[in-house]
């Protein structure tokens, strides 16, 4: 039964991740699967699948929840063995060892493997191989710069920040205060934490076992975002560690997840280490997160972490033609931005491209015109939008009112028929938008008679 359909950790419409304890779920290589509901026609059937692999070909784990307890019976040493092969290559205690060796050298007689991910002073053995040479100590503190980015975008695709984004997003932290940043698939940023921040501490956690090979123990544990899963049990220690470090203050977390991955697993992780933060420290305090999306994929992340909102700075990318500003990259200039739980108020955008709103109190797109009907800068995109009076919104500016479907829309599209550009992202439906969901409606219809209802009964204590 492998292969039917897209895999899950993919945004498919028929296919939903159910969000429960991970504790009984079968494990692959990447730890816990997720459990997944897939709705038919005829059918809604459960099953669980790799949280990590969006491919089948990397990580084939499929299992039909209903024939668990038979299936598993007989796969379970298999499964079990597959997951010891694949963390058994990996020594970090000697990998560390290696670097630190490597370190006390010339740089002249430094030299990086790429095939085997190893650094080495020897070439033998390895002369057929791909190898950098002469590998100085900002490449050893700096190995997103030397690592070939992984670029399987069904996987762990790594769009590496530019410098000045980079650098930009520390200044906000520092300006911040914050002390220790948990950098969960931003090796950027903890890179350049660890090699340019005397006063800031940072971890990272990431699924990509390579930075093995440059970050010790302490600085480095694999790990897979969408189920919160050390690959060894060490990290978890190491990181609640790290928690303690901190004393519950002065701390926040940074994510860049693969664009196409699941929001819900990811929040639930967040939330979980936030919980722990509080936990291990005995306080109440809540981990501020730095989550960077597109702007596009707003309504779907904030439909999950209401908490989140979007801040206007646009962040760039060495590797991605579309996500940079200036002549190669798109007009408006990169469509990735932040999304943050901390006050934008307190968040000071860099002079040069962006400007302080005297309404809103906060910083903005140079070209973000602030609305007076609307009251706010609403333009998301890197356009200036325009207020349009029968939407009661202000709208992207090549957008034009349409009588027929009583909204503001692209001036070409087929009338009456559904403009929006997926499916609702309230019950994943194609052919209304979430504003339009016939579940909400009902819903809401439901709330408004409780709240009638409730009112009622007030009036009438009143009287
Ligand atoms: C889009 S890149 C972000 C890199 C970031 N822009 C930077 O420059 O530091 C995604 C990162 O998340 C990591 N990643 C992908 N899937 C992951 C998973 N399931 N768990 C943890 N990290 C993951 C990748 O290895 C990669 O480092
Ligand atoms: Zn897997
Ligand atoms: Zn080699
Ligand atoms: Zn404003
Ligand atoms: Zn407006
Ligand atoms: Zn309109
Ligand atoms: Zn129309």
């Amino acid at each position: 039964m492998k292969g039917h359909f897209n895999s899950p950790l993919e945004n498919t419409q028929n296919i939903e991740v159910i969000i429960g304890d991970l504790k009984n779920n079968p494990k692959c290589p990447h730890g816990p699967t997720l459990l997944f509901s897939r709705r038919t026609k005829n059918e809604t059937r459960q099953f669980f699948a790799c949280a990590a692999c969006r491919d089948r070909k990397m990580c084939n784990f499929f299992l039909w929840a209903d024939e668990k307890e038979n299936i598993l019976k007989k796969k379970a040493a298999l499964w079990e063995n597959e997951c010891i092969k694949y963390t058994k290559g990996v020594n970090h205690r000697k990998l560390f060892l290696a670097l630190n060796k490597i370190k006390g050298l010339h740089p002249s007689k430094r030299i990086f493997c790429d095939t085997c991910c190893m650094l080495i002073s020897d070439e033998s053995g390895h002369t057929s191989h791909s190898l950098v040479k002469n590998v100085s100590d900002y490449q050893l503190e700096h190995p997103s710069e030397i690592l070939k980015p992984l670029d399987n975008p069904k996987k762990e695709a790594q769009y590496l920040f530019s410098k000045q984004s980079t650098k930009s997003i520390v200044q906000f932290f520092k300006d911040l205060k914050y002390k220790n940043v948990i950098c969960i698939g931003t090796p950027r940023i903890h890179e350049y934490i660890s090699s340019e921040c005397n006063d800031i501490t940072s971890i990272l956690l990431d699924i990509d076992s390579r930075f093995h090979t440059f970050f010790g123990p302490l600085q480095f544990c694999w790990f897979n975002s969408f189920n919160n899963y050390f690959f060894f049990k060490e990290g978890q220690q190491v990181f609640n560690d790290f928690l303690k470090s901190t004393n519950g203050e002065n701390t926040v977390l940074i994510t860049d997840p693969p664009f196409g991955g699941r929001i819900e697993p990811l929040v639930r992780t967040f939330k979980t280490i936030s919980k722990n933060y509080a936990n291990i420290n005995g306080n109440h305090n809540v981990l501020p997160v730095f989550w960077i999306f597109p702007y596009f994929m707003e309504a779907q992340l904030l439909n999950y972490m209401p908490e989140l909102h979007m801040l206007d700075y646009k962040v760039e990318y060495d590797n991605h033609l579309l996500f940079q500003n200036g002549p190669k990259g798109r007009k408006q200039g990169s469509p990735v931005r932040i999304f943050t739980t901390v006050d934008a108020k307190l968040i000071k955008l860099p002079s040069n491209l962006y400007k302080f709103c005297k309404f809103c109190c906060k910083w903005v797109s140079k070209e973000n015109k602030h609305c007076k009907i609307c009251k706010a800068c609403t333009s998301k995109n890197g356009e200036t939008y325009v207020h349009c009076l029968e939407c009661q919104r202000c709208v992207k500016p090549n957008w034009k009112h349409c009588n027929a479907c009583k909204r503001c829309t692209q001036p070409e599209h087929i009338c009456m028929n559904i403009s929006f550009n997926g499916s609702c992202f309230q019950c994943k439906e194609i052919g209304h938008r979430r504003n339009d969901c016939p579940q909400l409606m009902s819903q809401n219809h439901k709330k408004r008679k409780r709240n009638n209802a409730a009112s009622g009964t007030k009036k009438k204590k009143i009287a």
